[in-house]
């Protein structure tokens, strides 16, 4: 028996010229779906595929968006070595499905293949994707009116006309009993702080769309920055004026099921919080004493949710994240914060019945998959950010969406409230720098 002769091991150093370039065709084709820690051990190997890690790892620090949003959202970062944060990016809320069909892995970092930009913008109006010259669709949706002659935009409180959310689609237009125009029925108008109805699937309009405003991505220059004791935080790398559409918390978005179909059936005027659970072995403590307020509220509109279900093929694949879960999920977060100063985005929204006895809670989790959302901070003096529910027509589920709530200079750093600090308690140190911090951060216990 004779044994073919062969080479004996090489180190990768030593390659010839066609190893080398199908070394860097790999490199090209698998670097970008790896994970820091791999892209760091496969970067021990060869000179070839370090070179090839870095790249990727520059590539990624110039666009956490992987070209999924109108513009690249750059990490800067001069405090650390840390070039960027590794997450699934997703440019709008999506169903969590069975976690065995959920992505684990998504392309970013290559610079041999970029996709290309969703590229919306070019089709759309100035106003729509942040000229500062022209705030008032922005505003008008808030409830606000821009003051074009003077130049400033004060708030005049809920002035709007029936259809001046500018849907033009007709489809969307109904006609009243004596033929005068009702406008468009997607377009609630603003009842209450904190909700607006758009345009959505099952309208004939397009992106263009007037009373699509929180569809179109980003319209403003955002980059994402490592700041002292917080982490990462969102900042502007444009002016921003008041008004303006900023962007949504988009995430893995899930809900108990049960509460669904009374979301679906509320009307304006409901309430918006938001809190970043910190120690979820702590039981939400109005929920017991609600439970049965929610039970009787949901009874009567169960028999039309399950209608719903059936019609909703997104639904029927939809895991819903429980508030069970988001407790076991948010536990373990809260450790990997401690040992490793993980941040995590998990927000429990919840919406304040009319009545003000009950409240809907909604757990969104964008600490695996998620967007650039992601990274905006707390500030106890409520930032410049106000978060709007966003319904919009055929949509089977709200997004939660910021708009600035006063003008934004350049470079400064883009916040909201998490929530009210009610009682002080142990919590994670608050940073914010405001002259009213409370210095924690709001949690379910504070
Ligand atoms: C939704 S994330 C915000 C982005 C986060 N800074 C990061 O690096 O990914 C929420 C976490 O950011 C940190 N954070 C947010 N606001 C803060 C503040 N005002 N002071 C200190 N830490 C803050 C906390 O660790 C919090 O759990």
């Amino acid at each position: 028996m004779s044994f073919i002769d062969s080479p004996g091991p090489r180190n990768c150093n030593q390659k010839t010229f066609d190893e080398e370039s199908g070394l860097i065709q790999c490199a090209h084709l698998i670097l970008p779906w790896l994970t820091p820690s791999e892209l760091a051990h496969t970067s021990l190997t060869c000179k070839t595929l370090s070179h090839f890690s870095k790249t990727v790892a520059g590539s990624r620090s110039l666009d956490a968006s992987r070209s999924l949003e109108n513009l690249p959202v750059p990490f800067h970062n001069t405090l650390d070595k840390t070039p960027y944060v590794h997450f699934l990016y997703t440019p709008s809320q999506i169903l969590s499905s069975s976690p065995s069909q959920s992505p684990q892995r998504q392309f970013w970092g290559s610079t041999f293949y970029t996709k290309p930009r969703p590229g919306s913008l070019s089709k759309l109006s100035p106003s729509s994707v942040g000229d500062p010259a022209d705030c008032s669709a922005g505003l008008s949706r808030l409830g606000l009116r821009c003051e074009k002659l003077s130049g400033d935009c004060v708030d005049l409180g809920i002035e709007l006309g029936e259809n001046d959310c500018g849907c033009e689609c007709e489809k969307c237009f109904e006609v009243g009993d004596d033929n005068g125009v009702f406008g468009c029925p997607c377009f609630s108008g603003v009842e209450d702080v904190g909700i607006v109805s758009e345009c959505g699937p099952s309208c004939e309009c397009g992106l263009e769309c007037e009373n699509r405003l929180s569809q179109r991505g980003i319209g403003f220059r955002l980059k994402i920055v490592r700041v002292l004791k917080k982490g990462w935080g969102l900042f502007a790398d444009q002016f921003i004026p008041r008004g303006q559409f900023v962007c949504e918390y988009a995430a893995t978005y899930c809900r108990h099921t049960k509460l669904v179909a009374a979301h679906e059936n509320l009307n304006s005027g409901v309430k918006l919080s938001l809190v970043v659970p910190q120690d979820l072995c702590f039981l939400f403590i109005f929920q017991g004493i609600f439970n049965f307020f929610l039970e009787a509220f949901t009874l009567n509109i169960r028999v039309r949710f399950k209608e719903t279900v059936k019609s909703t093929s997104l639904q029927r694949n939809c895991e819903l994240l429980t508030t069970k879960e988001a407790r076991r999920r948010q536990k373990i977060y809260d450790e990997r914060a401690l040992c490793y100063g993980i941040s995590s985005a998990l927000l429990v929204v919840r919406e304040h019945l009319p009545s003000g006895k009950a409240c809907l809670r909604m757990n969104i989790d964008a600490t695996r998959v998620g967007n650039i959302a992601r990274f905006i901070n707390h500030s106890c003096d409520g930032g410049n950010l106000s978060t709007i529910l966003v319904r919009s027509s055929g949509a089977f589920l709200p997004h939660l969406c910021f708009f600035s709530s006063k003008d934004i200079k350049e470079g400064e750093e883009l916040t909201f409230s998490y929530g009210e600090i009610r009682v002080r308690s142990e919590g994670l140190p608050c940073f914010c720098g405001s002259s009213c911090c409370f210095g924690i951060l709001p949690s379910e216990h504070t």
